[in-house]
């Protein structure tokens, strides 16, 4: 850390790639040190997306340094009809946004979907008094994992995660926080001890959980905290947006755009596409996965007149990606890597930072493209929307995203279970 200190008054181009090689945070974690000047004459007001940040950057160090113990598993002793029992976990999200809305839309469309059974994590109050607000009938019944398969047929299984305050549709409540974020443990803690089969999560109000404390920018980094917590190993969460049109990474991922030079790695980007490459492989079948890699600026930097990061980060590190076997290729100018013929090139974009991907995602496709987190011991995803709370209780929530997130758990736990069949 020390070099890169040291360097923390000079512009970002001006580090050495060796000194944020050595700095020893990990590549998404690395300190801006512009944004450090700035914070110090500027004081961040309240609470918010910088606490969350630095709470995640600290809670992973005093993870690491702990070696936190590990969770007991019983995922290896579990075989055959056992595993393929097992529930999704689905978590309930913010309760007064749309995750009850669209939970009990996907169960009454269990049949046509052919959904793997899954397990709804949260408020039981909330979900029932949703069914009755949107006038449709769903039979909650309270589960547990292991009956939630048997249940689901006749009934949506509930693990009930109380709130413990009144919910009004379309109106959070700060008080809903602890009951969000106890809904999400659950189920990462159902995953580690073998009892679900994959996490599924509804949206969070990430401004709602800041403000009642919560230290991660998002589901992303909290439930790599989980991961470390539960096996005492750090690993690095990959967001991924999916869908039948395109498949999009952010390598930086809920920074303000003014950290995003800073917070570019050679570390990152290496990262990123080493994990990409490794679990577009080993979970998605494909065989030698195809990495375009966006530059960051206008024209990938129009050969250095609109920005040196092009040239000088990306392009060297796409170069020992490639001496190392992966085949990504770029960096490309970011407009035009998204039209359909350039993206039958490629089989995932890898982005500078969360708008340049996640808007081609959710442009191409929002009803049907998933956010899935790579890079995790367990499998994740969840829907590519937020909480629309504009939308909470009214009946016109679509749950498509939802149901492909379904889908895309299922599909992704039916294969590692039957690599171990
Ligand atoms: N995975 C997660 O937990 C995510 C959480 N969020 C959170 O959601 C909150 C709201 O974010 P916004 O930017 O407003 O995004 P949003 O996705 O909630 O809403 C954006 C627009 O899309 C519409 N929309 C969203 N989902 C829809 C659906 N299923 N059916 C029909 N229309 C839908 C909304 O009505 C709105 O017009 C924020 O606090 C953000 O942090 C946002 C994205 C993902
Ligand atoms: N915009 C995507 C998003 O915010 C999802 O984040 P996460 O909660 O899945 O980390």
């Amino acid at each position: 850390m020390a070099a890169a200190d040291r360097k923390a008054g000079g512009e970002w181009h001006n580090w050495r790639p060796r000194d944020r090689a050595r700095c020893g945070i990990p590549c998404h974690l690395q300190p801006a040190p512009g944004v450090r000047r700035h914070r110090r004459r500027n004081r961040l007001p309240r609470r918010g997306y910088r606490q969350a940040e630095e709470g995640w950057r600290k809670s992973e160090r005093r993870q690491v340094s702990r070696g936190a113990a590990p969770a007991g598993t019983d995922r290896l002793s579990l075989s055959g009809a056992a595993l393929t029992a097992r529930p999704l976990a689905l978590t309930q999200g913010d309760p007064a946004g749309i995750g009850p809305d669209i939970a009990l839309a996907a169960w009454l469309q269990r049949e046509t979907h052919n959904l793997r059974p899954f397990l709804y994590v949260g408020d039981r109050q909330v979900l029932a008094a949703r069914a009755n607000l949107l006038g449709v009938t769903v039979a909650l019944e309270q589960s547990d994992a292991a009956s939630a398969a048997e249940i689901f047929a006749r009934a949506l299984p509930v693990l009930d995660v109380p709130v413990g305050h009144p919910i009004e549709a379309g109106r959070p409540h700060v008080a809903a926080a602890r009951s969000t974020i106890s809904a999400i443990e659950t189920a990462v803690a159902l995953c580690f001890k073998g009892e679900a089969a994959a996490v599924v999560t509804n949206p969070i109000a990430k401004s709602v959980l800041y403000e009642a404390g919560f230290g991660f920018p998002g589901h992303t980094e909290f439930l790599a905290d989980l991961a470390m917590r539960a096996t005492g190993k750090a690993c690095t969460p990959v967001m991924m947006l999916a869908g039948p049109k395109l498949r999009a990474i952010p390598v930086t991922i809920h920074i303000p755009l003014k950290d995003v030079p800073a917070a570019l790695t050679r570390e990152a980007i290496l990262e990123t596409c080493r994990i990409a490459d490794r679990d577009l492989r080993t979970r998605f079948g494909l065989t030698q996965p195809r990495l375009a890699v966006a530059g960051l600026n206008p024209h990938a930097g129009e050969d250095g007149a609109m920005g040196l990061e092009d040239r000088y980060l990306i392009a060297p590190a796409i170069a020992t990606l490639r001496q190392d076997g992966i085949n990504a290729f770029g960096p490309l100018p970011a407009d035009t890597m998204f039209h359909d013929e350039a993206r039958s090139r490629y089989d995932v974009a890898v982005c500078m930072y969360h708008d340049q991907a996640l808007i081609p995602a959710k442009a191409l496709g929002f009803d049907d493209s998933v956010n899935v987190t790579l890079g995790l011991p367990f499998i994740r995803t969840s829907p590519d929307h937020g909480t629309a709370f504009g939308l909470a209780g009214k009946g016109i929530a679509r749950e498509a995203s939802l149901i492909a997130a379904l889908k895309l758990a299922a599909k992704l736990a039916s294969q590692t279970e039957e690599n171990r069949t």
